[in-house]
C-alpha cells in the first residue's frame, strides 16, 4: 500500500498541556471538533474550575467550555492513553517540561507545538526543542500557527490555522482534529516557515506596539509592518522556508491579526514600551506570556549568522535596552545607507530586501578577492 493510500483518521482521545488563555481554547477547538481532551493545568483548582464549572474565569473570561473537556492537574492522568499531545506552555519553559512528559507517550503519539518563540540560549524553535528532548520520529512532530489570537476563536469567531510537519500525513491528521464550524487548518510540510512566522511577527507586533504608544498612525505602522513582512522573509528562507509560507496565514496573515488587535500581549508590550514605561516595568506588568520580549536576542544573533538584516527587529532591541528612544523607531532607519534602496526583488523567486541581496553580492565579491578563502563581513 502506498503510503498516500493510508487513510489519515482523527484522534478520539488528545492531551493539552498548559491551561492558559491559548492551550485552553485550544482545547475547545478540539474538543468541538470532536475529540475527547483532557487539558492538564497546574493548578489543581483550575483543573476543578474547567471541569466541574466549564470555566476558565482567569483567561478566558465569560466563555463556556465543552462537556467533552475536563481537566486535570496531575500530568501522567492528562497523557495516558492520549493519541496527540498539544503543547502551549511558555516557550522558555518547554525543554523542562519535556524530561516530565517523555515517560508518558506511546509508540505513535503525535506532538504537537502551539507555542511561538524561539528558546533563548539556543535559538531553537519549539518542534526542535522538542525533538531533542522526547524519543521520538521527526515525522510524530507537528507545529500550529496562524492569526489565532485566543479571546476571539474561544468566542467562536471564524478562524484559519496552518498545521505543518514533515509528514504531511501526520499534518492532516493534525489538522482533521483542529478544525470544527468556526475553525478550519490548512496543512503544509514548511516547518520552518510555520514556525518562524508566528516567532517573527510577534516582534514586529512589538515594534507595532510601541509606535502605537508613542501616538504615530496609521502610515508609520503600515510601513514598518510592511517592511516587517520582509526582514520576516528574508530571515526564514535564509534558514531554509519557503518564501510563500511567510505570504500565508502563518505569516501575513498572523502579522495582520497581531498588529491590529489590542488583545495580542506583544502588542500591548510594546505599546507600554512607547508610553514610556521601562522594559522592567513592562515585564512586571504582563501576567501573561509575551514571547516576543524573549526572542529578540536570539532572533537577532541568528540573524546575524546567515548575514539577514532586520532592522526593525534592531530597532526593537534598542528600545528594549532603553539605548533607542521609541519615538525614534521607523522604517526610515532602515539601512545604513542614505542612498535609495529598492524595496524588494524577486531575482530567484524569492522575496528579499534588494539590500540584503546586495550584502551577499558584495561578500561573494570580497570572497573572490581574497582568493576564496573565509567570508568577510562589511
Ligand atoms: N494567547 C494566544 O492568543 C495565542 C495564540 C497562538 C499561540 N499562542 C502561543 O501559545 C503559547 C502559550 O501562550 P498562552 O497565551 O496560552 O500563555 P498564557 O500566559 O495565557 O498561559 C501560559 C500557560 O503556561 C503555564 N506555565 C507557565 N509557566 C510554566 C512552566 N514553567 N511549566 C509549565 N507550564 C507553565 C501557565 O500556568 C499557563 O497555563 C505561547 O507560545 C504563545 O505565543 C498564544
Ligand atoms: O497575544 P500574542 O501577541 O501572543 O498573539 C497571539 C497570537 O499569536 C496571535 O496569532
Amino acid at each position: 500500500m502506498k503510503a498516500s493510500d493510508k487513510k489519515v483518521v482523527p484522534p478520539r482521545r488528545v492531551a493539552v498541556l498548559g491551561a492558559g488563555s491559548w492551550g485552553t481554547t485550544f482545547a475547545k477547538i478540539l474538543a468541538d471538533g470532536g475529540a475527547d481532551v483532557v487539558l492538564w493545568a497546574r493548578r489543581p483548582e483550575l483543573a476543578r474550575e474547567i471541569t466541574e464549572g466549564r470555566r476558565n474565569s482567569d483567561y478566558l473570561p465569560g466563555i463556556n467550555l465543552p462537556r467533552n473537556l475536563r481537566s486535570t492537574s496531575r500530568l501522567a492522568e492528562a497523557l495516558t492513553g492520549a493519541e496527540h499531545v498539544y503543547i502551549s506552555i511558555p516557550s522558555q519553559t518547554l525543554r523542562d517540561n519535556l524530561a516530565a512528559i517523555a515517560p508518558h507517550l506511546g509508540p505513535t503519539t503525535v506532538v504537537v507545538s502551539l507555542m511561538k518563540g524561539v528558546e533563548k540560549g539556543t535559538g531553537l524553535r519549539m518542534s526542535e526543542v522538542i525533538a531533542q528532548g522526547l524519543p521520538i520520529d521527526e515525522s510524530l512532530i507537528a507545529v500550529a500557527s496562524g492569526p489565532n489570537l485566543a479571546l476571539e476563536i474561544a468566542k467562536e469567531q471564524p478562524t484559519a490555522a496552518v498545521v505543518s510537519s514533515a509528514s504531511l500525513e501526520t499534518a492532516q491528521a493534525v489538522a482533521m482534529a483542529a478544525t470544527n464550524r468556526y475553525f478550519r487548518s490548512f496543512v503544509n510540510t514548511d516547518v520552518i516557515g510555520t514556525e518562524f512566522g508566528g516567532v517573527l511577527k510577534n516582534l514586529i507586533a512589538v515594534a507595532i506596539g510601541i509606535v502605537d504608544g508613542v501616538g504615530y498612525g496609521e502610515n508609520t505602522k503600515a510601513s514598518i509592518i510592511t517592511r516587517g513582512l520582509v526582514e520576516m522573509t528574508d530571515f526564514a528562507v535564509a534558514y531554509g522556508a519557503h518564501p510563500e509560507t511567510l505570504s500565508g496565514l502563518a505569516g501575513l496573515g498572523d502579522l495582520i491579526a497581531t498588529c491590529e488587535s489590542s488583545l495580542s500581549r506583544n502588542n500591548t508590550a510594546g505599546r507600554l514600551l512607547g508610553q514610556g514605561y521601562s522594559f522592567a516595568d513592562v515585564v512586571k506588568q504582563m501576567n501573561q506570556t509575551a514571547e516576543g520580549l524573549a526572542s529578540v536576542a536570539p532572533i537577532l544573533k541568528l540573524a546575524e549568522a546567515r548575514g539577514v538584516e532586520m532592522p526593525i527587529v534592531r530597532q526593537v532591541s534598542q528600545v528594549l535596552a532603553g539605548t533607542l528612544e521609541p519615538k525614534d523607531i521607523a522604517p526610515h532607519l532602515t539601512t545604513d545607507s542614505d542612498e535609495p534602496q529598492g524595496e524588494r526583488t524577486t531575482d530567484d523567486g524569492q522575496t528579499r530586501s534588494r539590500s540584503s541581496v546586495w550584502g551577499s553580492i558584495k561578500r561573494a565579491f570580497d570572497q573572490l578577492r581574497d582568493g576564496g578563502g573565509s567570508a568577510r563581513r562589511d
